[in-house]
């Protein structure tokens, strides 16, 4: 993905608040894992040092029996210096204890009374063991109250022991619980933030995908909607509604009547005959709507629940007949009065376009409308290169041309075709008594009426003043000249209104066949002097050559 690209998508609120959402949910989760795991390290260190604490008791208590003993049995005041020095350490680890786990005040107050007994009873023996009395110390260490009240303060400190151990293990089951908690926690945090950021993911491929669609849309549009413009909307519809997962996507042109050289309507699936039905009761339902929307360069996205009751009740029959359940609709007015509406219909709840797509809902519909407008352009050239400009047909250019490809046919077919030329006859004398315009006005009515009288299949064209040519294809002979003496007939029986009078007028018809080996000029010089002959002969008649 490129920089520019990321830079567009991330321009877009959404993606910005999902990222910000994404990284507020990281600080969060950091944060979280961060005080599970400081959480874990102080209760871990304390119920540790609650152990060492609770150990040193029992090797105190030990170290002063044993010091209080081997004074008794030796004598030596290294002993007894080596208790002295062991009481405060025992204090400080019972005090210790205290402080980090309150609970072993009962323990240790049990045990009170026994263990005041005991230091008074080895402070008797460290007194007589000094003065050289071991037997007397010997007898008041191993005397039958000194086990006794050894036997209870050891068993007090066994319950110490135990309700340490017991503490430890709630306050580890605890915080074993707790940890697993926020782990727990965290995962499903970074799970979601997995999702957020798959689906911002897929956000900006979808994003992507369509701006790529929408300039390979305009390229190809660039490059081919001359060609086919019908097809390539078609194409470009279909595209949309794939891009979209809609089931119809359709062009509406809901410009007011009249008021649009543009074909109607586009949709996709093109054939669908539901749709075709469809679409007039749309927009019959609509046509209110459809007003309102005039003015509206917006998006809209149906079923919409903050419009009106009325509104509502509405859009829920239109949706019941194109069988939707969404409806995603983007409109643009053009300069000349033209309004188009791209409508993707989807039977899903949600479309893969949405509002913030409108930019390029909006793009999609400029490129179609600017190919229409230049397919118009095109077409208004074409008319102007390829028709007489007074009465409408083929000018004399234009009708060479059509007559070559007629040629082209004959030879390629030998199938018998006809040409005629048709001059009015005196126009000269139409001109000079009514004037040139009603002469205009007779020369225009004159192409109106042989084009009306001919076949579709026949081409007519202004190739002179007031001389007219008509290509007459698979007739033969006979039946050329049945169709000349029709047109001349029904020219004479014409009265042609204009503002200087009525006016008549009769032609003069020259035919010819055209032949496998003709060229243009050939078949022109044949049906010119046919013409030629018939004004000779005395006007008002036709003459085959
Ligand atoms: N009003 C009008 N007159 C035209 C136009 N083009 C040519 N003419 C006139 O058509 C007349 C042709 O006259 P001519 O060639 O003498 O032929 P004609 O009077 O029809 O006589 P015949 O063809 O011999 O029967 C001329 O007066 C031209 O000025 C046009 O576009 N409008």
């Amino acid at each position: 993905m490129t920089n520019d690209k990321m830079q567009s998508v991330l321009a877009e609120p959404r993606f910005r608040l999902l990222i910000l959402f994404a990284v507020l949910l990281f600080i969060g989760l950091s944060l979280l894992i961060f005080k599970a795991f400081s959480s874990y390290q102080h209760t871990q260190e304390k119920t540790t040092q609650l152990q060492q604490h609770a150990d040193a008791i029992l090797y105190f208590d030990e170290v002063l029996t044993m010091s209080a003993r081997m004074a008794a049995f030796t004598g030596k005041q290294y002993w007894e210096v080596r208790y002295h020095a062991c009481v405060p350490k025992l204090d400080l680890a019972l005090q210790n204890t205290l402080a980090l786990f309150p609970d072993a005040q009962e323990a240790l107050e049990a045990t009170r009374e026994a263990n005041l007994n005991l230091i008074d009873l080895e402070l008797q023996a460290l007194r007589l063991a000094s003065k050289g009395q071991l037997r007397q110390a010997s007898e008041i260490l191993f005397s039958p109250d000194y086990e006794k009240d050894k036997k209870i303060y050891s068993a007090g400190l066994t319950r110490l022991q135990e309700h340490i151990t017991a503490y430890k293990n709630t306050i580890q089951n605890q915080i074993r619980r707790s940890t697993q908690l926020s782990l727990g926690v965290a995962a499903l945090m970074f799970l979601f933030i997995v999702l957020v950021l798959v689906y911002i993911l897929r956000l900006l491929d979808s994003r992507l995908k369509l701006e790529a669609m929408t300039s390979n849309l305009s390229r190809h549009f660039i490059q081919h909607s001359q060609e086919n413009i019908e097809s390539n909307i078609q194409w470009a519809l279909q595209l949309l509604a794939c891009q979209s997962r809609a089931n119809h996507c359709y062009l509406l042109n809901c410009a007011p009547q009249n008021n649009t050289r543009c074909p109607i309507e586009w949709r996709f699936p093109a054939e669908s005959p539901s749709l075709l039905s469809a679409i007039p009761a749309l927009a019959e339902k609509c046509q209110a709507w459809l007003q309102s929307q005039r003015d509206h360069n917006g998006i809209w996205y149906w079923p919409d629940r903050k419009t009106s009751a009325e509104n509502q009740t509405m859009q829920k029959t239109i949706l019941k007949t194109l069988h939707s359940k969404t409806l995603l609709g983007a409109s643009t007015a053009r300069a000349d009065g033209d309004k188009f509406m791209l409508v993707l219909a989807s039977g899903r709840r949600n479309l893969k376009l949405g509002k913030a797509d409108s930019d390029l809902l909006h793009t999609i519909i400029e490129i179609i409308m600017r190919a229409i407008e230049n397919k118009n352009k095109e077409n208004d050239l074409l008319r102007l290169a390829t028709t007489d400009a007074l009465t409408g047909i083929a000018n004399r250019r234009h009708f060479s041309d059509q007559l070559r490809n007629e040629l082209m046919r004959v030879q390629r077919t030998r199938q018998a075709s006809a040409l005629m030329m048709l001059d009015i006859d005196f126009f000269k004398h139409v001109n000079d008594s009514y004037g040139h315009t009603a002469g205009d006005a007779v020369l225009s009515h004159v192409a109106l009426y042989a084009q009306t009288r001919l076949r579709q299949i026949d081409i007519i064209g202004r190739i002179g003043g007031e001389e007219f040519c008509v290509i007459v294809p698979n007739r033969d002979a006979e039946n050329a000249l049945i169709a000349a003496e029709r047109l001349r007939l029904g020219i004479e029986n014409e009265v042609i209104a204009t503002d200087a009078g009525s006016i008549r007028i009769t032609v003069s018809i020259g035919v010819t066949l055209l032949k496998s080996d003709d060229q243009l000029e050939s078949a022109m010089k044949r049906v010119d002097a046919a013409l030629y002959i018939a004004k000779n002969n005395g006007r008002n008649r036709i003459q085959l050559v």
